[in-house]
C-alpha cells in the first residue's frame, strides 16, 4: 500500500476514523435538566470531510467535546481510529487534534514555524523529520513569508491560519475544526477551504467541520450531519441533501417592480425574497411548475416588463431551514465570534496539560 505524502500508510481494514454509538449527554437535573445530546450514532470513514450543522443549542459543541473526552457523556461509546476512547485515552487520541471556536492555543511569543515544530513535538513527531511538510503547509496557507514572525504580530486572519497549520503540524489523522473560517477574509477563507480538501484527498486526513457558514460546508464537505435539539435529523451526502428540496424558485428583476406591485404579489404567491434596493429591483418566488405561468401572467397584467429571469438552485441553507426551522443558521453565536484565540484549551482530553496556552 502506498504511503500518503505525510508518511502514513492508508488503513486497509476499513475501520472508520470515528464511530459514535448511542451517545447521550444531559446537563443539570430535575426540571432544569437539558438533554444536550440524545442517543446519537454515526460513523465517519477515513479521508472524508464531514460537516456538523445545527442551530444554536442543537448540541454540536457538546457532541464534539464528548467525542474529544473533555465532556464525559452519560451514555454511549466513542471509537477513535479503531480504539475505544474510554479505554486508554492517550492512545486513542494520539492522532486526533482540534481547533475549537476558530482558535487553538498557539504560543503567541513563538514564531509561526516554532509553533508548528512545538505541536509536532507534542504530537510525538521529531520536528526535523516533518520540516518539509511544515514548509509545504506554510506555503499552501500563504504563511511562508511570515514563518519567522512571532504569532502575536500577525493579523487575526493570519493567526487563524496558524491555528489550522498547528493542528495539522503533528500529523493528526482525525481533526475537528469548529468555525475554521471565522474572521478570515474572502481570500483567506478560500485558501483554507482548498487546503482542507487537499489534505483529505491527498493525505487521507479525516475532518469534521462545524460552521454556521453554509458555503464553507457546501464547499468542503462530502457529507453533512444535521443536528436539532440534541438528535441527528439528517445525515447524507451534500448532493443528496440538496436533491431533497423539491421547491422551484424563480428570481425576476425589473424597474417596474414597485413596492405596491410586490405587495400585491405577496398576497398571491410565496415570495421568498424581495430586494427593492437592487438595481433593478428583484423578487424571488417559490413556485411549482404551473404557478410559474400564473406568476408571469400576473407580472404582465401589472405592466411589469422583465429585465431578467433566472431559476434559483436550492442551497444547503434551504435544506437546513427546512430540516430545523432555523433561519439564523448563518450567524455564529456572539460568544464564539468574539472569543480571542488562545483562551480555550482545545486539544483532546489526553493532551490537556501538554501545553500552556497563549502567552
Ligand atoms: N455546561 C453546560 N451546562 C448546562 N447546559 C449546557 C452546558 N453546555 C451546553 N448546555 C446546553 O446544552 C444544549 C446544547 O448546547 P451546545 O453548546 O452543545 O449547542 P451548539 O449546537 O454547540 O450551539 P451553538 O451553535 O450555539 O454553539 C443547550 O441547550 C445548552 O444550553
Amino acid at each position: 500500500m502506498t504511503p500518503t505524502p505525510n508518511g502514513r500508510t492508508p488503513d486497509p481494514s476499513g475501520t472508520p476514523a470515528l464511530a459514535v454509538q448511542g451517545l447521550s449527554k444531559r446537563f443539570g437535573s430535575g426540571d432544569d435538566a437539558v438533554t444536550a445530546v440524545d442517543d446519537v450514532s454515526f460513523a465517519i470513514e477515513r479521508g472524508s470531510v464531514v460537516g456538523l450543522l445545527g442551530p444554536n443549542g442543537a448540541g454540536k459543541t457538546t457532541l464534539i467535546k464528548s467525542i474529544l473526552g473533555t465532556v464525559i457523556p452519560d451514555e454511549g461509546t466513542v471509537r477513535v481510529l479503531g480504539r475505544d476512547a474510554t479505554d486508554g485515552r492517550r492512545a486513542a487520541y494520539a492522532n486526533v487534534d482540534a481547533m475549537l471556536e476558530g482558535a487553538r492555543n498557539d504560543y503567541w511569543r513563538l514564531t509561526v514555524r516554532e509553533n508548528l515544530r512545538y505541536f509536532a513535538t507534542i504530537g510525538g513527531i521529531a520536528p526535523d523529520s516533518v520540516a518539509d511538510r511544515h514548509d509545504r503547509l506554510l506555503d499552501r496557507l500563504d504563511l511562508a513569508d511570515r514563518a519567522d514572525t512571532p504569532v502575536r504580530e500577525l493579523s487575526r486572519g493570519m493567526k487563524q491560519k496558524v491555528s489550522l497549520a498547528s493542528v495539522l503540524a503533528g500529523g493528526a489523522e482525525l481533526v475537528f475544526l469548529d468555525e475554521p473560517t471565522l474572521g478570515l477574509d474572502v481570500e483567506g477563507s478560500r485558501t483554507l477551504r482548498r487546503e482542507i480538501r487537499r489534505l483529505a484527498e491527498e493525505e487521507d486526513l479525516t475532518v469534521v467541520v462545524s460552521s454556521h457558514d453554509m458555503r464553507v460546508i457546501e464547499d468542503v464537505c462530502d457529507r453533512v450531519i444535521v443536528m436539532s435539539e440534541g438528535s441527528i435529523v439528517a445525515d447524507d451526502a451534500v448532493e443528496r441533501l440538496l436533491g431533497t428540496v423539491d421547491e422551484y424558485r424563480v428570481r425576476v428583476a425589473s424597474d417596474d417592480l414597485t413596492p405596491a406591485t410586490v405587495d400585491d404579489l405577496r398576497g398571491r404567491f410565496d415570495v421568498a425574497d424581495a430586494d427593492s434596493g437592487a438595481d433593478p429591483p428583484s423578487l424571488e418566488v417559490v413556485t411549482d411548475g404551473d404557478a410559474v405561468y400564473d406568476l408571469f401572467d400576473a407580472l404582465r397584467a401589472a405592466g411589469v416588463t422583465l429585465d431578467r429571469v433566472e431559476t434559483v438552485e436550492p442551497t444547503l441553507e434551504d435544506v437546513f431551514v427546512r430540516l430545523t426551522g432555523d433561519r439564523g443558521a448563518t450567524e455564529p453565536t456572539p460568544s464564539a465570534a468574539g472569543r480571542e484565540p488562545g483562551g480555550a484549551t482545545n486539544r483532546p482530553a489526553a493532551a490537556v496539560g501538554d501545553e500552556g496556552g497563549a502567552q
